[in-house]
């Protein structure tokens, strides 16, 4: 018997760019993908998953979150970006600690390894606290601090030392599962000085960077006055871009600035469900793939969204495309799930991890069951199954790094009941000091 072996058989596997005929087995050794054949000898395995009615794919990528604002989940709802941050969020996230984004991120930790996430990139404070939940959930994740200078160079100083000690403290934790990027908000919060420096420290210590760029017009507006170039542009111009860069949003872009992006080869991580509930606008997605632009999928935080589910992301990303191209054609169910998967995985730099079921890549997996009334009749097309019927509520397993965190809807890692215990109170707590 070899100890840290699953073995899961008789699995339809959906994975990008391959495809794979019939139902197959797949060995997993320690926390990667060993083999994967028709037939797979049983005797040896610790651990053996049947996948008969399930459909098999790489875990989801969820490139753009704050996984600790599932506390304000519904608290400040239909409001514009601008209202939204400055006149609810903000002055909430003044009462925020060290043990309350903890439990905010243990809750959001669920709600990905329920809807089948097992990798999430994120922006925000207390990210000792956040690296604890996600070292103890089981799941993979790229943190970064979010840093806000508006000008003060004191704030910066201590902006920039927050973002290295989370670096130092928390890069390669659990087993490689956890990996630090330089998180600057935004080009209207962040000063050039510390963009500056942020392009430094990224060349320094090859640490890629998390940003929010052209969400809003107002965004726009206020940068093209303030140095007279639109946002991309500008961050071209100081030598910001690069192909280490995640924007997230990129809603409002001129033909100029596409042209930038692909240049710098600057990632980008698309939040339809954000997008349009701070009616901020419609990215033109489709018009940056054609131009071979890497686009992924991130939900943006809980209280934008309002949930986790990037299943249902990937739906409307694509039914967002359709609709505003009128060209039922763009972002077909294939596409849309390598927005899901290897898109995901080439914008965090993890291409050669994971993203996709190939031998020698991390055992990130899920299943989703077909035994349910939406998912009947079995389709040809597994990706149109997935992309246009299934929704988080299907996934059965969610397996990262080789361990099993979810298994027949049950977790196996975290105890539910008592997060969601420890959250209630944390945001009774939180509504009380407003
Ligand atoms: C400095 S930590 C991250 C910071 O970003 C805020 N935030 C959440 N969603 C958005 C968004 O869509 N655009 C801009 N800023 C956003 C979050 O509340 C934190 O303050
Ligand atoms: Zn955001």
């Amino acid at each position: 018997m070899n100890d840290n072996t699953i073995l899961i058989k008789n699995a339809l596997i959906l994975s990008p760019n391959t495809n794979f005929e019939n139902k197959q087995s797949i060995l997993i050794k320690d926390n990667l993908i060993a083999e994967i054949s028709p037939d797979i000898d049983e005797s040896n395995v610790s651990k053996i998953i049947d996948a008969t009615g399930k459909i098999l794919l790489p875990g989801l990528i969820n490139t753009h979150t704050h996984l600790s604002m599932t506390l304000f989940r519904g608290l400040a709802d239909d409001l514009s970006l601008d209202s939204w941050l400055n006149d609810y969020i903000w002055p909430m996230e003044a009462n925020l600690n060290g043990d309350y984004c903890y439990i905010g991120a243990l809750l959001g930790a669920v709600e990905l390894i329920k809807s089948g996430t097992t990798t999430f990139s994120d922006m925000y404070f207390y990210m000792e606290d956040v690296a604890r939940a996600v070292d103890e959930s089981g799941i993979r994740a790229v943190l970064s601090y979010g840093m806000i200078d508006f000008g003060d160079e004191d704030k910066r100083k201590n902006e920039i030392n927050e973002n290295l000690e989370l670096f130092k403290s928390c890069e390669g934790m659990g087993n490689g599962r956890i990996k630090v990027f330089l998180g600057p908000h935004s080009p209207y919060t962040a000063s050039e000085e510390l963009l500056i420096q942020v392009r430094e420290l990224a060349d320094e210590y090859d640490m890629g960077i998390h940003i929010h760029v052209s969400e809003t017009q107002k965004e726009i507006v206020d940068i093209s006055s303030e140095k007279g170039l639109r946002p991309f542009e500008y961050l071209d111009k100081i030598g910001f871009l690069g192909p280490d860069v995640v924007a997230a949003h990129c809603v409002w872009l001129s033909d100029n600035e596409i042209e930038i992006i692909k240049k710098n080869n600057v990632k980008i991580s698309h939040n339809p469900c954000s997008n349009m509930k701070l009616a901020s606008g419609i990215a033109p997605v489709s018009k940056l793939i054609e131009n071979d632009i890497c686009v992924s999928i991130g939900t943006d935080g809980a209280s934008s969204n309002n949930n986790l589910d990037l299943i249902e992301e990937l739906k409307t990303a694509s039914l967002l495309q359709k609709v505003s191209t009128l060209d039922p054609k763009v972002l077909t169910s294939d596409e849309t799930l390598s927005m899901g998967t290897i898109k995901g995985a080439e914008t965090l730099g993890l291409e050669s991890e994971i993203g996709s079921i190939e031998v020698g890549k991390k055992a990130d997996i899920i299943l989703i069951d077909t035994n349910s009334a939406n998912m009947i009749p079995d389709s040809s097309s597994l990706s149109s199954n997935i992309i246009y019927s299934a929704n988080g509520l299907n996934v059965d397993t969610t397996i990262c790094d080789g361990k099993i965190l979810m298994e027949n809807k049950k977790l196996t890692v975290l105890d539910e009941g008592e997060i969601y215990q420890k959250a209630r109170q944390a945001i009774k707590e939180l509504k009380e000091a407003i």
